[in-house]
């Protein structure tokens, strides 16, 4: 056996030991999730059920188009996709612009650590991160700016994995994560000295209803910045190429509806916000935040082959398959729309809350 095929060999067996164990302590919390969703028992299918309930979404459209179905089914399209994720990508669920000489990891926190730095808080003050994931972006936060940071996820099971991760970096005493509606948060009027939301915001189905709630929650004086998903100047939506593009990214990644750049800045105002600055980080000379994703291809087929292997031994649940074919795919066409031009995931847009209630 060449030294190419030993290392292949071992670290298909490592990362299949590993799913195995991230799947086998996952299930049962994840298994309590569905099943309240449900109301049905706790089973190893729920898999399956969910990748044919989050299709069920696109085959009437209608249902995404009603803002009260919209949290529910994003909720499934992370049971469906947190492990693979936190598998394949990390612990930040997010893109960032390549960094030349700077590890992906580093690039992600330099670009994690940019959010925090823009609001303007100071040690020991309670900032908001609204769609947290399972966390990566509120540690690198904390640790980098002393504040307590509290996240919000609507899906109960990213709630237990980001405790536990917090725990894990000695960073429970500084980070909180709540399972809420971030359309209807849990938290008082004015309590928050900063907020920022990283990539999440583009399941909201209307932009404002979200940014309302932040803006509401902030007190009189403080800074939110958020990085958007959008289309961009480029996007031509007569162009089919363009729509497929487009409408792939918007499958495969729960998204009820990508709104162009140029209305970002305008909910921002209406919901009250002054808008201090907007700059599309995509942009040159920042580098491709689509790289990583391009040169993860051979690793996707290794893991492809890994996830048919373990789900037709029983290992992985039935569906699995179907979940990580359906982010193969969105792979794809995400990697279009950064080599295009016509989509950007880093909208960046910093605002503030005034001092002062504006007469209307
Ligand atoms: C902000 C959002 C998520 C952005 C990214 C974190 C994820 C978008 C697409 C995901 C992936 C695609 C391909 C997967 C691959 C086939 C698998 O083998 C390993 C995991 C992937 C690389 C996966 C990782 C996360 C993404 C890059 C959205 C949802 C708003
Ligand atoms: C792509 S992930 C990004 C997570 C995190 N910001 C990061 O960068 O790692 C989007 C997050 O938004 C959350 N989210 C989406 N819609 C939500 C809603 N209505 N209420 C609360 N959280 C929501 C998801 O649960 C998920 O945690």
């Amino acid at each position: 056996m060449d030294s190419l095929t030993l290392v292949c060999t071992v670290s298909l067996l490592a990362g299949g030991l590993y799913w195995f164990v991230c799947i086998l302590g996952s299930a049962e919390q994840k298994g309590k999730h569905a099943s309240q969703l449900t109301g049905g028992s706790i089973q190893r299918e729920n898999v399956q059920d969910n990748y044919n309930e989050y299709w069920s979404f696109f085959r009437r459209p209608k249902e995404i188009e009603k803002t009260e179905n919209v949290p529910a089914f994003v909720d499934t399209f992370y049971n469906l996709v947190t492990d693979i994720y936190e598998w394949g990508w990390g612990q930040s669920f997010h893109f960032s612009p390549a960094i030349p000489g700077k590890s992906n990891l580093e690039s992600t926190k330099i670009h994690e650590q940019m959010a925090v730095d823009l609001i303007r808080v100071k040690p020991g003050q309670k900032i908001l991160d609204a769609g947290c994931g399972v966390g990566g972006p509120m540690r690198a936060i904390a640790a980098h700016s002393g504040c307590n940071v509290v996240g919000i996820t609507i899906n109960e099971y990213q709630v237990s994995r980001a405790k536990a991760h917090n725990k894990k970096a000695g960073l429970d005493g500084l980070c909180d994560v709540v399972c809420g509606n971030f359309l209807e948060m849990p938290f008082e009027d004015n309590s928050f000295d900063g907020a920022y939301s990283i990539e999440a915001t583009c399941h909201a189905p209307k932009l404002e209803d979200v940014y309302g709630e932040i803006f509401r929650v902030l007190k009189p004086g403080s800074m939110y910045v958020s990085y958007e998903w959008v289309t961009t100047e480029l996007y031509n939506g007569e162009d089919p190429e363009h729509v497929e593009v487009i409408q792939g990214i918007e499958r495969g990644d729960a998204l009820p509806g990508l709104r162009s750049y140029s209305d970002i800045a305008e909910v921002a105002k209406k919901v009250g916000f002054e808008v201090v600055k907007e700059k599309d980080l995509a942009k040159p000379p920042s580098h491709p935040w689509w790289t990583r994703l391009k040169m993860g291809r051979i690793a996707y087929w290794r893991n492809h082959i890994l996830v048919m292997v373990l789900e037709t031994l029983g290992v992985a649940p039935k569906g699995t398959v179907d979940v990580h074919e359906m982010l193969f795919k969105t792979a794809d066409y995400l990697t279009r729309g950064g080599d295009s031009g016509i989509f950007s995931p880093m909208h960046m847009i910093l605002c503030k809350k005034p001092e002062k209630p504006q007469e209307s």
